[in-house]
C-alpha cells in the first residue's frame, strides 16, 4: 500500500471499526474529510452525482485507509429520495453499521435575488436543505434511531444573510435550525448533530464552480478575512473529526465556525451601492440629522 499524505492530529485508530457516509466526498472539503476519517480507521462511503470524480477519489482514498478500514463509492443525488434510501441501505449491506453521517454535498451559484429563476431557487433549496434532511432522516430510520450516531452538517456563515447567495443562505440557516431541533428530539436516541460553518476555503472545484468569476471572487474576499488567508480543506476535516470523536460527546446542536474570524468582521461580501437615502421619520425639522 502506498503512503498516505494525511497527517491527522487525532490518535491513530480513533475511528477503528466505525463507518461513515460523506456526501460530496469526492472533491474539495468532502474529500479531505473522507481521507482523514479513513486514515483514522473509519470505513467510508463517498456519494455524489458524478461517477467519474467519485471513482477517482475512491482510488486515492483507498491509500489513506488504516486498520481494516475500507472505502466504497456510490452515485447518489441527495435531491432524490430513492437515491438517498439506497445510499444508506447499501452502506449497511456493505459495512453493517453507520456511525457518522457528514452532510457535505451542496453548493450554489452567484445571483441577485430578483434575477433568480424558480428552478434555480428550487435547485439550491433541494440540494442544501431537502437533500440534507433526506440523508438525516434516512440515517435515523435505517440505523441511528436504534444505535445512535453523530451527524455533522457542513453549512455556511449565513447568520447575517449573504447577498447574491439568498437561496443558499436561507437553506443553510434552515439546516442549522433543523440541527438544533433534532439535537433535542433525538437526544434520547443517543444522536448528536452539529454543524460546521466554513469561511472561505480554497479548493480547485470550489473556485471552478463560479466559472470565470471564481478566481477573482475568491481573491477579492481574502481582504475581508481577519486571518488574511483562505482556509484549507484540512482545517474543516479536523473540525469534523473532532465533532465525530468522543471528545465532542457533550457537544450537540451547535455550529462551529472555522473561518479565520470572517463571521465577526466584514461579514458581507457585498458593498451597498450609492443611492439617494429615504427621508426617514421625524416630527420636527430640528430633530433631523444634521451630520
Ligand atoms: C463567491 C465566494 C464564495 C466563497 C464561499 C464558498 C462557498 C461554497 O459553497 S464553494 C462550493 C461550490 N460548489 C458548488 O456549488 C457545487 C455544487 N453546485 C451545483 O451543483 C450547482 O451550483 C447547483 C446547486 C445549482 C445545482 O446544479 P444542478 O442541479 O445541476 O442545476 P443546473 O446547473 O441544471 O441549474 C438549475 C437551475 O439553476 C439556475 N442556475 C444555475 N446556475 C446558475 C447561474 N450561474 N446563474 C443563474 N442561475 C443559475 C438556473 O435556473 C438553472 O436552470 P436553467 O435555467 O434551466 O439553466
Ligand atoms: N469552499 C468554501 O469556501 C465553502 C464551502 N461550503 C460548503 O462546503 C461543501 C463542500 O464544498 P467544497 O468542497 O468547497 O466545493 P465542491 O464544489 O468541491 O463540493 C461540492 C460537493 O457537493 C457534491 N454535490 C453537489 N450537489 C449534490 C447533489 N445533489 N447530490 C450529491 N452530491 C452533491 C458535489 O459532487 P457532484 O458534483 O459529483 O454531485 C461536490 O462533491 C458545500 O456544501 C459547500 O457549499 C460552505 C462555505 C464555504
Amino acid at each position: 500500500m502506498a503512503n498516505s499524505a494525511v497527517k491527522s492530529v487525532f490518535a491513530p485508530g480513533l475511528f477503528k471499526s466505525r463507518v461513515a457516509i460523506v456526501t460530496g466526498g469526492g472533491t474539495g472539503i468532502g474529500q479531505a474529510i473522507s481521507r482523514e476519517l479513513a486514515h483514522l480507521g473509519c470505513s467510508v462511503v463517498i456519494a455524489s452525482r458524478k461517477a467519474d470524480r467519485l471513482a477517482a477519489a475512491a482510488e486515492k482514498l483507498a491509500v489513506d485507509c488504516r486498520e481494516g478500514a475500507r472505502v466504497h463509492h456510490t452515485v447518489c443525488n441527495i435531491r432524490q429520495e430513492a437515491d438517498v434510501q439506497r445510499l444508506v441501505s447499501e452502506t449497511l449491506d456493505k459495512f453493517g453499521r453507520l456511525d457518522f453521517l457528514v452532510n457535505n454535498g451542496g453548493g450554489q451559484f452567484v445571483c441577485p435575488a430578483s434575477d433568480m429563476k424558480l428552478k434555480g431557487w428550487n435547485a439550491v433549496i433541494e440540494t442544501n436543505l431537502t437533500g440534507t434532511f433526506l440523508c438525516i432522516r434516512e440515517a435515523h430510520r435505517q440505523w441511528m434511531k436504534r444505535n445512535g450516531g453523530s451527524i455533522v452538517n457542513i453549512v455556511m456563515d449565513a447568520y447575517k444573510g449573504w447577498p447574491m447567495f439568498a437561496h443558499s443562505a436561507a437553506a443553510r440557516s434552515a439546516v442549522e435550525n433543523l440541527s438544533k431541533t433534532l439535537a433535542v428530539e433525538w437526544a434520547s436516541d443517543r444522536i448528536r448533530i452539529n454543524c460546521v460553518a466554513p469561511g472561505i476555503i480554497y479548493s480547485e472545484t470550489a473556485v471552478a464552480n463560479y466559472g470565470e468569476q471564481g478566481r477573482e471572487v475568491f481573491l477579492r474576499s481574502k481582504a475581508r478575512v481577519p486571518a488574511r488567508r483562505f482556509g484549507h480543506v484540512e482545517e474543516i476535516s479536523a473540525a469534523v473529526a473532532f465533532l465525530c470523536s468522543p471528545a465532542a460527546g457533550y457537544v450537540t446542536g451547535q455550529t462551529l465556525y472555522v473561518d479565520g474570524a470572517v463571521s465577526l468582521y466584514r461579514t458581507q461580501f457585498f458593498d451597498v451601492p450609492e443611492f439617494e437615502p429615504a427621508e426617514g421619520w421625524y416630527w420636527e425639522e430640528s430633530s433631523k440629522a444634521k451630520l
